[in-house]
């Protein structure tokens, strides 16, 4: 289980590929890559100091691409001692980008400005007089590749003690090697997936010339963490969760349960703006299915009650976070004796403290991973912090837990709370269960619910006029939200069937009353956000 260290760094006690970031936008998805060959790795900021690095058992380091330039006043580059440390261990590097133009740099190679930029698909070939060299990197590969290409830098001279072993129509510096020092520069992104041969030139990296182990699996992982919270937690020691029902919380409280059984509290708060039936049948599924020691706390008429009033989103997400947090400590004097708190944090909460970039600007409160009062004195237990939302999947169906709970779209802790916009009332909250419920309904019976990332029905403060049944009517508008996406951070507009639409539409005028217009939300993320508010 990764802890995290006073000076912000992580240890970890298994071998890893560290993977130092310049700020790419592609960064992550290096770390996915190495994942998918089931090697253990780490995000670190490029500027890492170099004890964070000598804590871990690094067998080998990838530099991420950046939008610096080397050769910049003020650019980043790996600190002295690092580099001192990689030679010293002997450890392989591969620099990808900016990565391989900082290895040029270091090693007194050349860049400057290349006369045009270079943005999408090229061709990439062997030099063959060096084809040695490149053996153990690219050996496999065939005669000519398509790689992925997004630079304005270019290498005029290799560095000392490399040679050429790619090139490009534009280029005769595309890949670079010291085979001596196991070092390899990468003017392409292997990472992404227009380069369709990336991932087997990777897994020559990480597997063949790192030697990083393929051990990195889900149920594996699950006996070590239930190992570790057994020595952890102790014989006696109890532990409350927060848990929602989405996957995060679910597959983290099955961990738990199987590691201190009874001991574990599950406590699912209703705050008034959960989904129809929600809390009833996340009671059920997870007492019953799951055999989960889970209490529902209903606290819908508290929420509403601070909430009256308030429509400005971030004030009613402090207020809904905050009031978690009380309830939750209530809840820990309740039972007695609670030392820890189980927390369903997931691995790219935790990169985005960490990244070169630095925490992003504030959005929405919810991006504040560690927000939790000082005056919380439970110690925190995150089982997940290590793993991609589909690595949580994945081991939710290694765990047995059903594929409803696995494959749900994730929800909001706020809830409908930020899907109602403007104020807050229980009519309002009552109309956009229901016509979110259809929605639900109707992309099930579709068979479409699984192609979409998260699909949700908001209710706006606008009204418009229809006509029903010979009336005049003057109600409420709603919104359909339903985007594709893989990590949340960036999305698009789902292209729904139009007789899916249709049938969504017609059924929430129909059914629900209140609303007599439905709009569909084509807008992608970014510039727009997932959620409205
Ligand atoms: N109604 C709730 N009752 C108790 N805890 C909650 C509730 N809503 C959210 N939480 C807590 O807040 C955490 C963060 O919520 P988040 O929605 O990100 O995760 P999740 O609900 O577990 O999974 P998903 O992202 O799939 O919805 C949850 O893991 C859970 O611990
Ligand atoms: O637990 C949460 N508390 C929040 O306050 C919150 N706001 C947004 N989200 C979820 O985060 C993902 C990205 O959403 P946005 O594009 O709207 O920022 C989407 O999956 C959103 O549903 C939240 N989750
Ligand atoms: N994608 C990158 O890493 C770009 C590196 C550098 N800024 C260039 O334009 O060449
Ligand atoms: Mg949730």
């Amino acid at each position: 289980m990764d802890q995290q260290g006073a000076d912000g760094g992580l240890t970890s006690n298994r071998e890893q590929i560290a993977i130092l970031d310049f700020g790419s936008q592609y960064s992550h998805l290096i770390a996915r890559r190495v994942r998918e060959l089931n090697v253990f790795c780490e995000l670190y900021s490029c500027l890492v100091e170099p004890q964070v690095l000598a804590r871990n058992k690094v067998v080998g380091v990838i530099l991420s691409g950046g939008p610096h330039s080397v050769y910049e006043a003020g650019s980043p580059h790996v600190h002295a001692e690092v580099w001192k440390m990689i030679e010293e261990k002997k450890l392989p590097v591969l620099g990808i980008c900016y990565g391989m133009q900082e290895i040029a740099h270091v090693f007194g190679g050349k860049v400057a400005p290349g006369l045009e930029r270079e943005y999408g698909k090229a061709i990439v070939s062997h030099i063959d007089a060096n084809k040695a060299a490149g053996e153990a990197l690219v050996g496999d590969l065939p005669a000519e590749f398509q790689m992925w290409m997004s630079h304005g830098d270019k290498l005029h001279s290799v560095p000392t003690g490399f040679v050429d072993i790619l090139r490009t129509s534009n280029s005769q510096h595309a890949g670079i090697a010291n085979p001596e020092k196991k070092m390899y520069g990468l003017q392409f992104h292997p990472e992404v997936t227009h380069s369709p041969l990336g991932k087997d030139l990777l897994r020559n990296f990480v597997v063949n010339i790192c030697g990083a182990p393929t051990n990195w699996n889900m149920l594996d992982i699950a006996d070590e963490f239930v190992r570790e919270v057994r020595e952890r937690v102790g014989p006696e020691g109890k532990v409350i969760g927060a848990v929602s029902g989405g996957v995060d919380s679910t597959v983290a409280a099955v961990l738990l349960k199987t590691a201190i059984g009874d001991r574990f509290h599950a406590i699912l708060v209703d705050n008034g703006c959960l989904r129809k039936n929600e809390a009833v049948e996340v009671v059920d599924r997870m007492r019953n299915k799951l055999g989960i020691n889970l209490r529902c706390v209903d606290a819908a008429d508290r929420f509403l009650g601070l909430l009256a009033g308030k429509t400005e989103p971030e004030e009613k997400r402090k207020i809904i976070g905050t009031t978690f947090i009380d309830i939750f400590q209530e809840e820990a004097l309740k039972i007695g004796a609670v030392d820890y708190l189980l927390q369903g944090t997931l691995y790219p909460d935790v990169i985005e403290s960490i990244s070169y970039k630095g925490p992003s600007a504030v959005i929405k409160s919810h991006h504040n991973v560690g927000g939790l009062p000082a005056t919380m004195h439970l110690k925190l237990i995150e089982p997940l912090r290590e793993l991609f939302k589909d690595e949580v999947r994945t081991l939710g169906i290694a765990l047995g837990v059903e594929e409803f709970s696995v494959w749900r779209h994730p929800f909001p802790g706020p809830g409908l709370a930020i899907r109602c916009l403007g104020e807050l009332n229980m009519e309002n909250l009552d109309m956009l269960r229901e016509a979110d419920a259809i929605l639900i309904e109707e992309l099930n019976r579709a068979g479409i619910y699984r192609e979409i990332g998260q699909a949700f029905a908001v209710l706006l403060p606008v009204k418009s006029v229809g006509v029903m049944g010979d009336f005049r009517t003057y109600e409420k508008v709603c919104a359909i939200r339903c985007v594709q996406t893989t990590d949340y951070m960036t999305a698009d507009w789902y292209h729904m069937p139009y007789e899916v639409l249709g049938r969504i539409s017609n059924r929430i005028i129909n059914e629900v009353r209140g609303i007599n217009r439905v709009v569909y939300d084509i807008s992608s993320k970014p510039p727009a956000t997932i959620e409205w508010e």
